[in-house]
């Protein structure tokens, strides 16, 4: 039987009309990985690579709609969270997939953009560390995001350690603190698995203003991979890979904050060491 073999992923986020974040950056990525991507609109944005000019969410009942016509027809295998906007549809997300099985869920607790527009109502950071995390399979939450989430500052790698221990006890299983807002030569990542372990990815860090959408880009690359069958951490060290391709193998459109290229391929510059000891865990 055929139907339904092809890996099949959904990104359940915000619209960016500039095509370079957001849900469109998900689906790109879902086409460059080969899963099947599928949209659930939270929020539209009016954007472009000079920022956000104007948001409108979605009506709860809309979302509902989303969710039923995908559940009714598709057999997905990952999902990922992106730009929610507001407590009220926080919860009208999580209401829903308590309903469904969409399989594995990352979710990217996407709060400002780097532009600097809010994504995510204040109030709402509550409602995911309360409601969402404890659903999800895996959180990617970026510097500041990560030190909203935790209430403190995290300035050095072993702060980085910290704050995933503080944001694995809300109940998410695995934690990815993104070091892409850091000003080291290094762009490092750090995970702490389900399992206790911990591991830190880096990759030379890029100078380019060609970072808009790098974080849509890598939770959906994980969602892609996990939706193939691959485990979490070979999802996390492709996704990686991946990033640094998109980076460095630059796109240049619009005249503000570029966007990164889809089209890339993978980079083999990424390293990947565990915390105690320096052996590499690649593969
Ligand atoms: N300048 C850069 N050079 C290389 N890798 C980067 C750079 N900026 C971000 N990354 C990588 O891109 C991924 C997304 O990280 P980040 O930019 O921190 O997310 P966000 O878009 O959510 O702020 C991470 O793997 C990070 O290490
Ligand atoms: C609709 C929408 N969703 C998410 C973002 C944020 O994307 P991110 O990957 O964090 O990159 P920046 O936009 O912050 O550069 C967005 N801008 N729009």
């Amino acid at each position: 039987m055929r139907i339904n073999s092809t890996p099949q992923v959904v990104t359940i986020a915000g619209s960016d009309s500039g095509g370079g974040a957001g849900m469109q950056a998900d689906l790109k990525t879902f086409q460059a990985r080969h899963v099947f991507g599928m949209s659930i609109v939270v929020a539209l944005t009016a954007q472009n690579t000079y920022g956000v000019q104007a948001s409108l969410p979605i009506p709860d009942d809309f979302i509902d709609a989303q969710f039923q016509s995908l559940a009714a027809d598709f057999a997905i295998k990952a999902c990922k969270t992106g730009m929610l906007a507001d407590s009220e549809h926080v919860n009208a997300v999580v209401r829903n997939l308590k309903q469904v099985n969409f399989g594995p869920l990352i979710v990217d607790p996407v709060m400002v953009a780097k532009g600097g527009a809010t994504l995510l109502a204040p109030e709402a950071v509550a409602t995911i560390k309360q409601e969402l995390l404890p659903l999800a399979d895996a959180v990617t939450p970026n510097l500041p995001e990560a030190e909203i989430i935790v209430g403190h500052p995290i300035k050095r790698e072993t702060d980085m350690t910290a704050a995933a221990q503080t944001i694995q006890e809300l109940g998410v299983k695995n934690v990815i603190i993104k070091g892409g807002h850091r000003q080291d030569a290094q762009a490092s990542d750090f995970i702490l698995l389900a399992d206790g372990s911990s591991f830190w990815v880096r990759s030379p860090r890029i100078a380019t203003g060609n970072t808009h959408g790098t974080g849509d880009t890598f939770s959906a690359c994980i969602a892609a991979e996990l939706a193939k069958g691959e485990s979490l951490k070979k999802a996390i060290i492709t996704a990686k890979a991946f990033l640094e391709g998109a980076i460095s193998q630059g796109i240049f459109v619009g005249h503000g904050h570029g966007p990164t290229n889809h089209w890339a391929t993978l980079s083999e510059d990424v390293q990947v060491s565990a915390v105690k000891s320096s052996s590499s865990l690649q593969g």
